[in-house]
């Protein structure tokens, strides 16, 4: 098969972890044991994302007194594609001796008029108290969301509408090469009216990043790794139960949060809707489950794992 794995930027840098690089570089070998199995029996393409690292690297750069403006969220988003793609590229490297890697700087099209430029959702940078967040709001015109019991910057996350590089993907998952891609959902483009490129100031989500490159390199399974095991139904509260094999019909019909798993249903459902193979959203280190059908939650049109025939 040919199957896309999207890991959380939670895999990499946990929440209320120290963000030293020492700490990211462990979660990263921890996580590639698992994507290292995935590459011997599949095609693979890896995804990441970059929350955590995306938002920390706006504090550093607006704390810095010799930069006349912070670096804009275009250039924070390839500073983390570089800084996670090279841990991954070299932990797999290391899992997989005589393998080919690569972690491509992958930009993601975006359209100018998206209305999410002016409803921010993506959550990046550490948790606040709601206290602190309110006041950091205020001094640095900064938009403050809950997540969970906490608070966190928000930035815009426009819908992607193409990897630039796709051509360049295909080929090398045709020349055997496991490619980490679209990191951080890609660095956010546009494009002019003479077709020139330039980067813009938002934070892609790259479970839909994820999801559109998945229909466009035609892979057979799309997997959303995160740090629960299952999607719930009335998650947080004294009901919650997991969803295990599902729809998209049944996913759609419920309500999930913007920010954190609300993309995650949408990438998955659309991905299914559209090609009719297999997504699914669970916990990392039960992937191989996962694509057995005893793990996660799994989506497919008929909501059977291995898809079988309704007739
Ligand atoms: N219905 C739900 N079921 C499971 N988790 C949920 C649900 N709603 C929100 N979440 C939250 O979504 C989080 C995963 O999303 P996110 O933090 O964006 O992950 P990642 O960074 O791994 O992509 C979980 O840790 C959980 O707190
Ligand atoms: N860019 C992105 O989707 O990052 P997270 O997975 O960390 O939210």
């Amino acid at each position: 098969m040919r199957v896309i794995v999207a890991l959380g930027g939670n895999a990499v840098l946990r929440r209320g972890e120290k963000p030293d690089a020492d700490v990211q570089v462990a979660n990263v070998r921890t996580a590639v044991k698992t994507l290292a199995r995935l590459a011997g029996e599949h095609e693979l393409v890896i995804t990441h994302g970059n929350g955590p690292q995306v938002g920390m690297l706006a504090l550093e750069s607006a704390a810095d007194p010799a930069l006349s403006r912070p670096y804009p969220f275009d250039v924070l988003g390839a500073q983390t594609q570089g800084m996670i793609g090279y841990w991954m590229q070299q932990a797999l490297q290391n899992a997989l001796p005589g393998r080919q890697v690569l972690a491509m700087v992958t930009q993601t099209l975006v359209t100018a008029v998206d209305p999410a430029f002016a409803n921010p959702t993506k959550f990046v940078g550490p948790v606040y108290e709601r206290e602190e967040a309110e006041k950091l709001a205020a001094e640095r015109g900064w938009t403050v969301r809950p997540d969970g019991s906490q608070w966190r910057r928000v930035v815009p996350s426009p819908v992607p509408q193409r990897i630039v590089e796709t051509r360049l993907i295909r080929r090398m998952i045709g020349q055997g090469v496991i490619v980490v891609c679209a990191g951080g959902g890609g660095i956010p483009v546009v494009r002019d009216e003479l077709g020139r490129l330039a980067g813009v100031e938002a934070v892609v989500d790259k479970d839909r990043s994820a999801s559109m490159l998945a229909e466009a390199l035609e892979c057979d399974a799309f997997l959303s790794l995160t740090d629960v095991p299952r999607v719930m139904r009335d998650f947080g509260t004294p009901q919650e139960s997991e969803i295990g094999h599902t729809t998209p019909h049944e996913l759609r019909a419920l309500p999930f949060p913007d920010g954190s798993m609300g993309p995650k249903v949408e990438a998955a459902c659309r991905f299914v809707e559209t090609t009719g193979d297999m997504a699914a959203i669970g916990s990392l280190e039960e992937a191989e489950r996962i694509l057995a059908g005893t793990a996660g939650t799994i989506v497919t049109p008929n909501g059977r794992w291995p898809l079988t025939s309704t007739l």
